[in-house]
């Protein structure tokens, strides 16, 4: 095989696991503090990325949250996006489907429209700049509550064409989805399809009730399916997309280390896996690194590489005539590589 990082950067694939405010990394996190006079309690950009050292799940999303706290008007949301798109199309990305988490920044007095203009811009943007395409994904935070993710989504209907698909995401534990039944139930009736982070730190069953009661079009994570067998069955029987984020699941303690990640057994199993970044600025990594990452802890074969990048393509929320254009040029890849 070609070099791997080189193939694996010009393997056209989409991205469809990314929080947008977990692309900001600590360079435009410093500027953005001094450009809005935030206080941060690190002293450097170094010093703040030696405090990306996580236990699991909850003592990164403390951080994260924090870190959110600097992004104040469009513009900022607008430089966020933009610099992610800009990664990601290095990285070979054609199509993006983006988490954006409102509560964060509308729970400190940010208007839902500052928030979602500026991100909305540079998509487009990037749209006739890269030919990136992309769908925006409203996630609710599963530690507010029920009645805050429901004015939530009313806050959000006036923008209704703006966006393809609600989630869940933030701690899994102790909020599973079928606290989320009606407001899911809501957001289904307004056209919009559904997805939902389970089975990442949460128990198998958490991905059943996903599928079941929020009837999800994906599962986000996913990796502790294999701890059921009949769910495992069912995942392959309906081909329901798993977005996968191993450089994540190292960095949050899911798997010790990469060498110990299930993806190739998920692959095994017939499962619909994707690879994908989640909060690349806090993960160590942008899209091409977790297939890299991945490549080099259990040798994937370019054969599972070209599948992962075929699989995130299927998997996307394009129509099908846009799924076989891409499909397409992955097997002309695959050819001529
Ligand atoms: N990996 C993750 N799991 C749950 N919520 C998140 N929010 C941002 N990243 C997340
Ligand atoms: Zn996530």
């Amino acid at each position: 095989m070609q070099d791997a990082a080189s193939f694996i950067r010009g393997l056209p694939k989409a991205e469809l696991h990314l929080h947008i405010e977990g692309s900001l990394e600590p360079e435009m996190l410093f500027e953005l503090a001094a450009k809005h006079r935030v206080a941060l309690p690190y002293t450097s950009v170094e010093a703040l990325r030696d405090a990306y050292a996580f236990s699991d799940l909850q003592s990164f999303l403390d951080i994260y949250y924090a870190g959110a706290n600097v992004l104040r008007d469009e513009e900022d949301f607008y430089a966020l996006t933009r610099a992610y798109l800009l990664h990601a199309h290095a990285d070979g990305v054609v199509h993006t489907e983006i988490f954006f988490d409102p509560q964060t920044h509308t729970e400190r007095g940010i208007a839902f429209d500052t928030v979602i203009r500026g991100i909305r811009r540079a998509l487009l943007e990037a749209q006739l700049e890269l030919g990136i395409t992309h769908r925006l994904i409203l996630c609710f935070l599963r530690h507010l509550s029920a009645e805050s993710a429901m004015a939530t989504l009313r806050q959000a209907l006036p923008y209704r064409d703006w966006i393809t698909a609600v989630g869940l995401d933030s701690s899994e534990r102790g909020h599973p989805p079928s606290k989320f039944v009606t407001v899911f139930d809501r957001a289904r009736a307004e056209g919009l399809l559904t997805v939902a982070h389970a089975g990442e730190e949460g128990p198998p069953a958490y991905i059943v009730e996903a599928l079941d009661l929020l009837h999800v079009s994906r599962i986000d994570h996913g990796v502790r399916c294999l701890e059921d067998e009949a769910l495992v069955q069912r995942l392959v029987r309906e081909q329901m997309p798993l977005t996968v984020c191993p450089l994540s699941n190292v960095m949050l303690k899911v798997f010790a280390r990469a060498e110990d990640h299930n993806l190739r057994g998920l692959l095994q199993r017939g499962l619909c896996v994707t690879v994908n970044s989640d909060d690349p600025a806090y993960f160590g990594g942008y899209v091409a690194e977790n297939y890299l990452a991945m490549q080099r802890a259990l040798q994937l074969t370019r054969a599972e590489l070209i599948q992962l990048a075929r699989n995130s393509i299927l998997a996307s929320f394009l129509h099908s005539s846009e799924q076989s254009r891409h499909l397409a040029a992955i097997e002309a890849y695959a050819a001529s590589h």
